[in-house]
């Protein structure tokens, strides 16, 4: 069996979609940014605010790495940003990985995020009307490293549930 790797930009669904996906798969499912919360001790806030996100970066790279190094299979969603540093895109193309990209809509992940931003280090600042434009041009950088993927599925207007079955037809 496959470890597979789940990316999509912040509130794509990443977390909801891999928990739901280790049940109908039978198999454990890991967080990355929970993996670092875990072992370093620290939130993800935390980290950006003490150490930096370049510090924070390496963290992602080098948990990534390690994990991809085990036997053993497992569903991992990525952090948000995981694929656009560090060259950890080239891990989506493994041969013992199958990775999913999330694509969700602008306008839905801003929804979602107006909700939910606050807890989020490279959102916390940012003014609410600023969200929209912030979100458009960052999802614009990062969605070359997201296709990169070997699989994209759409969100939009498709519950869990769906995502979950769409996912499993994959594998
Ligand atoms: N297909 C979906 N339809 C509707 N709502 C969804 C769907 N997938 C996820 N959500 C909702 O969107 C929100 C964000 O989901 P989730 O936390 O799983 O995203 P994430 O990609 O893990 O975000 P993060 O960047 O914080 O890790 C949650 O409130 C979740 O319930
Ligand atoms: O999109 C991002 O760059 C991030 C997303 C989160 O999952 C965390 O990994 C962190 O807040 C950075
Ligand atoms: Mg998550």
């Amino acid at each position: 069996m496959k470890k597979i790797l789940l990316c999509g930009y912040m509130a794509s669904g990443k977390t909801t979609i891999a928990r739901l996906l280790g049940k109908a798969a039978g198999m454990p499912v890991l967080d990355l940014d929970e993996v670092i919360e875990k072992k370093t001790g620290k939130s993800i806030p935390q980290l950006f605010s003490q150490d930096g996100e370049i510090a924070f970066r390496r963290l992602e790279h080098d948990n990534l790495k390690e994990l991809l190094a085990e036997e053993d299979a497992f569903i991992l969603s990525l952090g948000g940003g995981t694929p656009c540093y560090a060259n950890n895109h080239l891990f989506l193309q493994r041969d013992d990985v199958v990775s999913v990209y999330l694509k969700t809509g602008i306008e839905e992940l801003v929804n979602r995020l107006r909700h939910q931003g606050k807890e989020r280090p490279l959102l916390e600042k940012l003014p609410d009307d600023e969200l929209q434009e912030y979100v458009a041009k960052h999802l614009f950088d990062r969605s070359y490293y997201y296709h990169q993927a070997k699989h994209v599925v759409v969100t939009d207007g498709k519950s869990p549930e769906d995502v979950v079955n769409e996912i499993m037809s994959l594998f």
